[in-house]
């Protein structure tokens, strides 16, 4: 209970219950407790609320302002969505009738083609940001389009969301089906580099480019190995897919005949990297498994798409078992839903789809899915230094959940302890039971123009 940090005050203290995970747990849950947080957004200390007069007077906070938790409420860590296409979300819940490479030329590339108008990118931008963060993603890995001005506008957007946001420029210089939407190298390379300067330069806390080759097909191998080096010269995540659908597979082993996989696609132009997150990863090899545990890249597991688009079913229990970090993303608008309570559902409904398939088949526990949704989207994101649960020193970003609002989705029960009361909220919760986010110790919703 020492205080170490002596110019730190604190800002917010809760008591209650918390909800978390940590290496050891899938979840774990801390009843009477207090949780303080500084007023630079960190967690000051974790404690026994029996405490709570001697952590006052070390802390110098007034018993008074503490913020008590109701029975039916509780504190978790922020949601990471590892992967969303923030330019795909005018059209979420539409447009899912056609497999991956056709649904892109059809659907995607059109869309993505209209992000030169800033007052169109201004507003779907605005709308994804709000939505995410009022579903609890207070980390963000996004995808936006070729369009600098575009990009830097949804880096804006998050920042002044309070979003904590990863946010990519999307590269492609290959485009024969939609031959308007692509840039030349020489482009590619020029706007990416601007991309990274400008936002860089808008020293925003929380909001940092990710260097973004959209996948194999889109892009030649210069561009490839242009974007490798950037990203490694400049110390970047990198984001891009792999290994979505049969048919894609098939294509890049004719596109790249020199590489022994997908994978070594992205290995040989020195692209998987330990901040590097591959969307999706359906049908990697063991083989191809093994480089991205060697290299520290991660998987985004993207159910909704994968079904949606009918692309594969991620064996999630492999890729944990060959000890590749893994996160969970929306993959907005290839899956339909923006929230990542439905990423954790359908997560869980592909394991069981495995397990129908081969009983052999671990199936994920709702508590494991918890934690890919929170600690492991922070692991995948390589931020788990900073995020992804309730450690002292780690920044605050936390939802604080009531599972029994008026007229909320929940109904409960006498006798259900709060593990029972967590899973309620995992399978039947909504936005409405999310009553307040924080990022880095701010609080963002209920949004300002909305209290
Ligand atoms: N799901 C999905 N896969 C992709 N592969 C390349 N681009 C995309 C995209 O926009 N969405
Ligand atoms: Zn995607």
């Amino acid at each position: 209970m020492n205080r170490n940090d002596k110019t730190a005050r604190i800002a917010h203290v809760f008591s209650g219950t918390f909800v978390h995970s940590t290496l050891r747990a899938a979840v774990e849950i801390l009843q009477n407790c207090v949780l303080g947080v500084d007023d630079k957004g960190k967690i000051a200390f974790i404690e026994n609320h029996q405490d709570v007069v001697s952590l006052s007077e070390i802390w110098g906070f007034e018993t008074s302002d503490i913020k008590q938790l109701g029975q039916y409420e509780f504190l978790m860590p922020g949601m990471v969505d590892t992967h969303i296409h923030a330019s795909q979300y005018s059209y979420t819940g539409t447009a899912l009738d056609l497999p991956l490479l056709e649904w892109l030329n059809t659907y995607t590339f059109p869309v993505e083609a209209k992000y030169k108008d800033l007052d169109f990118a201004n507003n779907v931008y605005t709308k994804v940001v709000r939505r995410t963060l009022k579903n609890g993603t207070t980390t963000a890995c996004y995808f936006a389009t070729i369009h600098t001005d575009a990009s830097l506008l949804l880096g804006e957007l998050a920042d002044s969301f309070g979003q904590r946001a990863l946010v990519g420029k999307v590269c492609m210089d290959c485009n024969s089906a939609v031959p308007q939407y692509k840039e030349s190298p020489r482009e590619c390379k020029e706007e990416t580099d601007r991309f990274i300067k400008e936002l860089l330069k808008k020293e925003y806390p929380n909001v940092k480019p990710v260097v973004t080759p959209r996948f194999a097909p889109s892009c030649s191998s210069s561009l490839l190995s242009e974007l490798g080096e950037i990203a490694n010269n400049n110390k970047l995540h990198i984001q891009s897919h792999i290994s979505e659908n049969k048919e894609e597979v098939e294509l890049v082993k004719t596109l790249f005949p020199d590489c022994k996989s997908y994978t070594d696609v992205y290995l040989k132009h020195n692209l998987l990297t330990d901040k590097t997150v591959m969307a999706h990863g359906c049908h990697l090899t063991d083989e191809e498994l093994e480089i991205f545990r060697e290299t520290g890249s991660a998987i985004s597991h993207c159910p909704n798409s994968n079904i949606s688009i009918c692309s594969g079913m991620l064996n999630v229990r492999n890729i944990l078992n060959h000890k590749v970090k893994l996160g969970l993303g929306t993959d907005v608008a290839g899956g339909y839903s923006p929230s990542m309570l439905d990423a954790m559902r359908r997560t869980i409904d592909t394991s069981k789809a495995l397990t129908i398939q081969d009983p052999q088949h671990k199936t994920l526990s709702f508590e494991e899915v918890f934690r890919l949704a929170t600690l492991g989207g922070s692991e995948a994101l390589s931020l788990d230094d900073q995020i992804g649960n309730f450690v002292v020193g780690k920044e605050f970003d936390a939802l604080r959940v009531n599972v029994c609002v008026p007229d909320g989705p929940i109904d409960l029960f006498p006798g259900e302890c709060p593990k029972v009361i967590l899973e309620k909220f995992l399978n039947l919760g909504d936005d409405r039971n999310i009553t307040e986010v924080y990022v880095a110790g701010r609080q963002v919703v209920p949004f300002p123009d909305t209290k």
